[in-house]
């Protein structure tokens, strides 16, 4: 694992940052870390940077304290809203940042060459960041954050600031970096982004995790979709049994399993109702993070 959290608890005074939050990333995961705003992402992903010290439970990256400074080398971090020095020019700042990671010069030079150009900025290496577009301010913070090739890149918000042929490219550059066994932690509220990255997701809301897994596993096999007319004491019977969601011309049955669904049907028509589809029903990340966020607690915002 590059990434195990155990019970990791962070108070501020009496206030609840995070609780609980028990997960792992493996090498080449890409890990969506989903939540509204105050949830917690930001005080979970700062214990794990080591900026902040658990107030109970344990974080390791890689085995170790994320205070080591060998872990620390093989971390990248992109910050949300980063405010970029507007003075100093692309290369400037990743000579900056180079020298802060103790990279060799010839290996420095390579590395700034390699990321400019991943990050589409190499014919502007020599501009000041303040005649930079935030699109562009954006895509440099990521390069920084890839500058020392690390294991484990988190990423807050990566594309909040890009327009949609910016966002492809990010997209591009975080599932090339899976290719290369790097874990990635996304933290986005863009759900259609995520849903096409992520292979594991977990939502947080006050704190604690509610929802937690494999987001094909999560999206997958939520249930059945009927659609027809059933006699009302078969659907009392139906409601009873399965949690319901309302479909058009007819019903979402959640938690079903296709072992199930034969007998199901059986006892339906031979029960008199007129069955016209019955489907496996695939839910949007939107729908789990509604269902997960507004859950037993109600909605954060
Ligand atoms: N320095 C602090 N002192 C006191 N409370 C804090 C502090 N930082 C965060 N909190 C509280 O901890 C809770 C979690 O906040 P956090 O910033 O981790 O959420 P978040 O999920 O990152 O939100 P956002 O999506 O808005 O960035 C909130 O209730 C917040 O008010």
């Amino acid at each position: 694992m590059v990434l195990e959290s155990v019970d990791l608890t962070k108070y501020y005074g009496r206030e609840i940052g995070c609780r609980n939050i028990s997960l792992g990333v493996s090498p080449g995961e890409i890990f969506a870390f989903l939540g509204p705003n105050g949830a917690g992402k930001s005080t979970f992903v700062k214990t794990a940077l080591g900026l902040l010290k658990p107030t109970l439970g344990t974080i390791r990256l890689f085995g170790k304290s994320p205070e080591d400074l060998h872990v620390r080398r093989k971390v990248g971090y992109l910050p949300e809203n980063i405010r970029l020095p507007e003075w100093m020019t692309a290369e400037e700042l990743l000579r900056f940042h180079g020298k802060l990671l103790y990279l060799p010069d010839k290996k420095l030079k390579r590395r700034i060459e390699e990321v400019l150009t991943q990050n589409k900025l190499w014919e502007r290496k020599d501009s000041r960041i303040k005649t930079y577009s935030q699109g562009m301010r954006q895509r440099l913070a990521l390069a920084v954050a890839l500058l020392g090739e690390p294991e484990l890149l988190f990423l807050d918000e990566p594309t909040s600031a890009l327009d949609p042929v910016g966002r492809i490219e990010v997209r591009e550059i975080i599932t090339d970096l899976k290719k290369q066994g790097v874990a990635v932690f996304l933290n986005s509220h863009l759900l259609s982004e995520v849903e096409m990255v992520a292979d594991s997701v977990a939502i947080i809301n006050r704190g604690e995790i509610k929802a937690r897994g494999k987001l094909a596993e999560l999206l997958s096999g939520r249930g059945i979709l009927i659609r027809g007319e059933i006699p009302e004491a078969l659907l009392k019977k139906l409601k009873s049994q399965y949690q319901t969601g309302e479909a058009p011309n007819g019903l979402k049955l959640l938690g079903v399993s296709e072992e199930e669904v034969p007998a199901m049907m059986r006892e339906l028509v031979l029960g008199g109702a007129n069955i016209y589809e019955v489907r496996p029903f695939k839910a949007a990340l939107e729908e789990l993070f509604i269902q997960a966020v507004e859950g037993k607690n109600g909605a954060d915002n």
